[in-house]
């Protein structure tokens, strides 16, 4: 079975090089932007004219959310123009698309965790975009699966496990936010629910939500980080962080759909928080 992943040299196209290693049977096909990038149509169509792909895993994504608000034609022009140009390819070429969303396709006013069939409502510009380009898929593709999750942190690229961890390290004092609830999720475990969906061969196709289980706030989150790793620094509470986009004040996910549909046992957050350091040291 032949899987292109785009945007292979971000966070969890990293995370998907590595649970790959475990699939021999599998050939992938990793592409960073540099190889191929999604905003461009022609760029996409001749590489789909070269290969004969069954899956695209899109992990490219533009995911700045504070600069998002102002760098607004970018973010749409990469998680909206980019994943329907994608879409385009993999409608002409019979190519099921793996898509990765967000949480934040919410807008957090509800009080229990968002099912796939709850109104999306996004608040911010990354938000938005990434809702567009859930749209357009919708639209030109049956064969697909969009995979939304949340409060992605792992070993690689830029992410809060990886900020909070540094702060940390070099004693910086720390204000963490109180005011959003989700599900902090390493990107390991996305990584090989998503390697699942493919090796389990169903045609379930559709929104699923997949996030590690258990909820935190930032604030949970932050000090879980600083203590796992015995340092001394100080976490304190906020509830006034101060930025410019505005984040759902709820965006846990029920992940029952996906539990039932390919068989998952999703870990809990703590447990892989303790796994990813454990691994780290
Ligand atoms: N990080 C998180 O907390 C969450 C992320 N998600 C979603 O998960 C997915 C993966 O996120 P994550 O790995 O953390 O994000 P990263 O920002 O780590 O990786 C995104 C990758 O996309 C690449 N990219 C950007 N523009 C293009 C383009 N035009 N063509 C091809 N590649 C491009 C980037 O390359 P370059 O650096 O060269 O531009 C980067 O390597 C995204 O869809 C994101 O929206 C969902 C919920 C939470
Ligand atoms: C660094 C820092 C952040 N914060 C706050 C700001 C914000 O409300 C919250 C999270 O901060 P970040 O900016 O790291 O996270 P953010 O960019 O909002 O993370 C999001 O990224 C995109 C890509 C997603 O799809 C989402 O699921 C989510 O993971 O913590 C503090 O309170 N103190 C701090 O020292």
């Amino acid at each position: 079975m032949k899987i292109l992943v785009t945007g292979a040299a971000g966070q969890l196209g990293q995370c998907l090089q590595v649970a790959a290693k475990k699939y021999t049977t599998l050939n992938f096909c990793f592409t960073d932007s540099k190889e191929l990038n999604i905003a461009s149509a022609e760029a996409i169509q001749s590489y789909f004219e070269k290969h004969n792909f069954h899956y695209c895993i899109n992990a490219a994504a533009y995911t700045n959310v504070e600069q998002a608000e102002t760098d607004i034609n970018k973010a749409f022009l990469i998680n909206a123009e980019g994943v329907k140009h994608l879409a385009e390819a993999c409608q002409k070429h019979q190519t099921k698309l793996i898509h990765i969303s967000t949480d934040y396709v919410f807008d957090g006013e509800k009080k229990s965790a968002y099912t796939e069939e709850d109104q999306v409502n996004p608040i911010n510009v990354y938000g938005a975009s990434k809702l567009k380009g859930e749209q357009y898929i919708q639209e030109i593709l049956k064969e697909y699966y969009i995979v939304r999750t949340s409060w992605l942190y792992s070993q690689f690229g830029h992410n809060f496990f990886k900020t909070i961890s540094q702060k940390a390290a070099s004693g910086e004092s720390l204000k963490i936010t109180t005011q959003q609830k989700g599900n902090p999720t390493n990107a390991n475990d996305l990584a090989a629910a998503v390697l699942q969906i493919i090796l389990s061969q169903k045609k379930n196709y559709g929104i699923y939500h997949y996030s590690n289980l258990g909820e935190a706030t930032w604030y949970d989150f932050a000090k879980a980080i600083v203590e796992r790793q015995d340092k001394k620094t100080m976490v304190q509470a906020s509830n006034a962080y101060k930025t410019k986009a505005k984040r759902p004040v709820n965006s846990c996910l029920d992940k029952g759909k996906i539990i039932e549909t390919f068989d998952l046992t999703i870990p809990q957050w703590e447990a892989s928080l303790t796994n990813l350091i454990n691994n780290e040291s």
